[in-house]
This record gives structure tokens, sequence and C-alpha cells, in this order.
């Protein structure tokens, strides 16, 4: 407990937080700096103010008691010109604060957005998507703490607090010295409630990304929820753990309050105090009414600018607690500097050679291991083999999404290392098993495939793709909301999208990976002419897992292991005793021949 207690207090003043955290927004400050050099010219005037509408009370109050009417409604002009100095200061303070808070965090979220764009995928297949999304909804807003006003309060407080003492103490010196009595109460209340503070803002950082987390996972796997009867499950992890965010939260109201209480406590003692030795300085004559006045006006400026310190303290410590988890992303070097786009003249072709290629995503669970293959160019060859052999991560390794710890992997000649990952995807198109869907329309989800096609493209690329004739029937054509808010389309209709993509990307590569299952016998009957028609002039691989796919290849590389364990045409491996064999035994014995899934699974 004690040593607890004693890593928390070393934690609350530890500068090196706080200065991780600064170096990171400073970038993000000094961009917005005119906004910052505004709010502190505001600030200049806003003490200003303070200080004049003490003096104006005080004065105005002397003249009732002393002066005549006539004396008192000349104060009316000052005092109209003072409100109206107030409300343009108060409406500007507003708005550049709300350019230096919610302008630094715009670009925090979009470098943040950016940042995870070009994370090596080794490292965002580690985060899980509530994780990350929660990073954007909830951590990110942290940041309030050392931006906007409370990095100016950081200036505005120190200076307040001389300004006012010097102030008071021309007015009377005794009662100076009794509200600095206070000072020391008051900071002490609030480095604890800060203290207090860090710890429980942690907690609830860690709870909101999990939550975030959890409901993340049960929107994408609902349906192996609903199978496999988990509802009752989900439902009482997630109770239990917003009830644990309820208790926290609670928590945290509960040291609020007793925080704000305590600080109207110490602030109404210290006025009743002033008050009363004020008064008898009245009653002796040593003090005007109206001096008395300004002095009480004045004198919780000497008591607020140290709870507000410690509260920006606190604030900053809240800060650290949120972003800490951003920054501990962003930290993580990104895989390229540019974010990838589009590029047609820089396409790479050739033949694709893996060079002597040791890869493992795990330590010491090696998927390749001086691995060698070379694919030739314009060729179609077809990966097939059993579960786990690493005919996927070939594509992986091919598209740069991971790279080998050792070896190289050339197209044409050139390694993967001298090309930019634009130049390298653009000369590749995928058509994955499952093909993902954008939220929006047909059309839109095929002019992803690259920029500037037209209308025509699209239509004939689906029409090669045998899609066109079901878009045509869809109740808005090709302008049909599809993916996660529109129509859902069968495994089928996706893979024939994502087919017609390729078509219109136009790259010199192709990587098919092959679904079992989403193709129907007579559509893929037509899909196969389309793809046919695709594969002439490019390099391209398959994972195969049709029998009709493997016979129409150039070479079928047999692969187990990590390793090629056998290779040549279809004829070629049926006559040697092998893996091949075994594998289209295996599948021939219960299939028949027009639409087989070749690999063992
Ligand atoms: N993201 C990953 N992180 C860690 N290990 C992985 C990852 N992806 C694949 N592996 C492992 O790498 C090995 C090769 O997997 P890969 O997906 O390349 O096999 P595959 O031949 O494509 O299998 P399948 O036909 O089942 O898709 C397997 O042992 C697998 O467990």
């Amino acid at each position: 407990m004690k040593d607890q207690l004693k890593s928390l207090i070393t934690q609350y003043f530890s500068m090196k937080d706080i200065r991780r955290v600064f170096s990171f927004v400073l970038p993000y400050i000094l961009k917005r700096w005119k906004a910052y050099i505004a709010i502190l010219l505001l600030l200049g005037l806003d003490i200003y103010l303070t200080i004049a509408f003490a003096k104006f009370y005080g004065e105005i109050t002397d003249t009732a008691i002393h002066g005549g009417y006539k004396q008192i409604l000349s104060f009316i002009p000052y005092g109209a010109l003072l409100i109206l100095i107030s409300i343009a200061s108060s409406v500007s303070y507003t708005f550049f604060n709300m350019i230096a808070t919610n302008g630094v965090k715009m670009d925090l979220k979009n470098h943040f957005f950016n940042h995870i764009l070009r994370l090596p995928s080794g490292e965002v297949s580690n985060y899980r998507s509530g994780e990350l999304m929660s990073h954007f909804s909830n951590d990110i807003h942290g940041v309030d703490g050392v931006i906007g006003s409370s990095l100016i309060s950081l200036v505005r407080l120190p200076i307040i607090y001389i300004v006012v003492f010097v102030y008071l103490v021309n007015i009377n010196l005794t009662l100076c010295l009794v509200s600095l009595v206070i000072a020391p109460i008051a900071a002490l209340s609030g480095l604890v409630f800060g203290l207090l503070l860090r710890k429980n803002g942690r907690l609830i950082h860690r709870l909101v990304g999990n939550i975030n987390s959890l409901l993340s996972e049960t929107f994408h796997g609902l349906m192996v929820i609903r199978s496999f009867t988990l509802e009752k499950l989900h439902y009482k992890k997630y109770v239990n753990q917003n009830q644990e965010l309820y208790q926290l939260e609670l928590e945290n109201a509960k040291l609020q309050s007793w925080y704000k209480t305590g600080e109207q406590i110490i602030g109404s003692i210290t006025f009743i105090i002033n008050l009363s030795i004020g008064a008898l300085f009245v009653s002796k004559g040593e003090l005007t009414v109206g001096a008395l006045l300004t002095f009480l006006n004045l004198v919780t400026h000497l008591f607020y600018p140290i709870t507000g310190m410690a509260n920006v303290w606190a604030g900053f410590q809240r800060s650290v607690a949120a972003l800490e988890r951003v920054l501990d992303v962003l930290e993580k070097p990104a895989d390229v500097k540019e974010l990838p786009s589009f590029t047609q003249n820089s396409r790479v072709n050739g033949n694709i050679e893996y060079r002597n290629v040791t890869f493992s995503y795990v330590e010491n669970k090696k998927v390749f291991e001086h691995f060698n293959l070379e694919i030739p160019k314009g060729k179609v060859v077809a990966l097939v083999g059993p579960s786990g052999a690493g005919k996927s991560t070939l594509f992986n390794l091919l598209q740069g999404f991971y790279k080998p710890q050792s070896g190289d992997i050339l197209i044409g000649g050139k390694s993967l290392q001298e090309l930019s990952a634009s130049d390298l995807r653009s000369s590749i198109a995928l058509v994955p098993q499952e093909t993902f869907l954008f939220s929006g329309t047909v059309k839109e989800n095929l002019f992803i495939a690259r920029p500037n096609i037209t209308e025509k493209e699209m239509v004939e690329a689906a029409i090669r793709a045998e899609i066109h004739d079901f878009i045509l029937s869809l109740p808005k054509g090709y302008d049909t909301e599809i993916g996660e808010n529109g129509i859902k389309l069968s495994g089928g209709q996706k893979q024939r999208i994502a087919i017609a993509r390729a078509i219109l990307k136009d790259a010199p590569i192709l990587l098919l990976d092959e679904a079992t299952s989403a193709l129907d016998g007579e559509t893929e009957y037509y899909v196969k002419e389309a793809l046919e028609e695709l594969m002439q002039g490019r390099t391209t691989i398959i994972i195969a897992h049709r029998l009709t796919t493997i016979q129409h290849s150039d070479i079928i590389m047999v692969m187990d292991q990590g390793e090629i364990v056998q290779q040549g045409t279809h004829n070629e491996l049926m006559k040697q005793i092998g893996l091949y064999r075994k594998l289209y035994d295996s599948s021939f014995s219960s299939k028949s021949e027009s639409n087989l899934p070749l690999v063992a699974k």
C-alpha cells in the first residue's frame, strides 16, 4: 500500500510523462499559434477587466456613500464600456479557444488516422478494432487538459495571482497576509485531488477501450454468438464492464464534488475572515467601504489560482493517462512515409522471384526458411497444398504487407525494397476469398479499382465479370446502395464484384484467392471465362481449389509446410507419387469432376 502510494506520487510528479505528451502536442499547438497569441492577449485584457471591475465597484460604493447623484451618474458610461469590452472579450475568447482546442484535436485525429493507415499490417492486426475506435472517440479528447485554455492557464494563473497580490497589498497589507495563510491548504487539497483523479482516469480509459472492443467483436461476430447461444454470456460481460465503469465514474464524481465543496468552504471562510477584519478596519476609519468591497471582490484571486494550478496539473495528469494509449500506437514506426495511392505509369511487371526468403509472423515459428520460387512473366501459376502450407503468406509478402526477415522478393529483377507501396500495389490486382464491400453504391464499389474509370469501362467490366445483369435487376441498378447499409449480396455476387474490380484495375499481376464455395456450378462456368480472359498476358498466381482452374494453369506448385514439394502440369504431377496425387485422390473420391474443391483443408 505504502509502495503503491509512493509510486503513484512519483508518477504524479514525474516530468517524463508530461514531457512525452508535450513534445507530441507542441507541433500542433505551434500550427495554431495565431489563436494562442490571441488568447494570450485576451488574457491580458481579462486581468485588466478583473481589476477594473473591482475598482469600479469600490469607487461607485464610496461615491454613493459620500458623493451625490450626479457623480454616480458619471460612472455609468465607464461601467457600460467595461461591460461592452467584457462581452467582446468573452466572445472572442470562446472563439479562439475553440480554434486552439478543437483545431488541435482535429489535426491530431487526422494524424492518428494517417499513422494507423501507414502502420505495418502485422502491427495493426495486433490491435482490436474496438480499441482503435476508442482511441478516436475517447482517448484523443483527453488532450483537452494540455491544450487551449488549460495550457494558457499555466501562464494566466500565476500572472493574475501576482497582479492581484500587488494591487491588494496597496489596499491593505494585513488583510492580504491573512488571505495568504489559506494558500498552502488550497495547494495541498488540489494536489491530492489530482493524484486520485489520475489513478481513476487511467482505469476509466482502459475500461472504455475494453467495452468498445467487446461491442465491436459482438457486432462482427453476431452470427457466431447466435449459433453458439452466447448472447447471455456476452450480455453479462457487457453489464459487468458497464457496472465497473459506472463505479469508477461515480468515484470520480464524488471526488470532484468533495473537492468543489472543499474549495467553496475554504473560499467562504476566507471571505468571512476578511469581511470581519475588514469591517474592523472600516469602523476604525483605516479603510473605506468601497476599498473593502474592492478587496473582497479580488481576494478570491489570491485563492483560486493556487487550486487552479493544481487543477491544471491534474488536467495534465488526466491527459497523460488518456494520451499515453494513443502515444503507444503513434510511437510505433510506420511502414511507409506517404499514404499509398494508385499510380499508372510506374507499375512493375516481369518474373516474380522469391529469393532465399525466410519469414515468420511470430518469433520462433518460421513459415518459410530459405524459400525460393520463380514465377515467369505472363504465366498462370496455381498454388495447391494443405491448410497452413503458406499459400496466403506468399500473397501477403508479394504485396508488401509483411516483410521477410531475410532474403528478397523481386518483380522484373527489381527488389520490393526499391519499390514504393504505391507502385507495388498498383501493379497487383487481388481477388480475395472474402470480398469487402464499402457502404455506398455498386458504382462507388467498382470505382475504387483505380481513378478516372468511365461509366462505359465500368459496365464493360461488369459484363465481363458476369455481374451486369444482376446489377441491372437491383432497384436502382448501379446506384443501388450495397454493403453494411444497403442490400446484402451473396458470396458469389460479391466475388464477381471483386473480379470486375480486378478487370477495372487492369494490373499486370493478378492474385486470385479462389473461394471453394462462393460460386455455384453455373456461375463458375461464366466467371471462369471472364477470369481466363482476365488472366491473358498477366502474371497470375492462384491459390487454387478447383480442378478447372488447376487444369488450365501453366504450372502447378504444390506447397507443404512452407516448401514447394512438387511442380509441373496436372498430367505430369498425376504421373508422380506424391502430395498432389494424394490431395487429388482424396478430393476426387467423393466429388464430381465439374466443380471440384481440390485442396485438402
Ligand atoms: N497474421 C498471422 N499471424 C501469425 N501467424 C499467421 C498469420 N497468418 C498466418 N499465420 C500462420 O502462418 C502459417 C501459414 O499460413 P497461410 O495462411 O499462409 O497458409 P495457407 O496455405 O494459405 O492456408 P489456408 O489454405 O488454410 O488459407 C500458418 O501456420 C498460420 O498459422
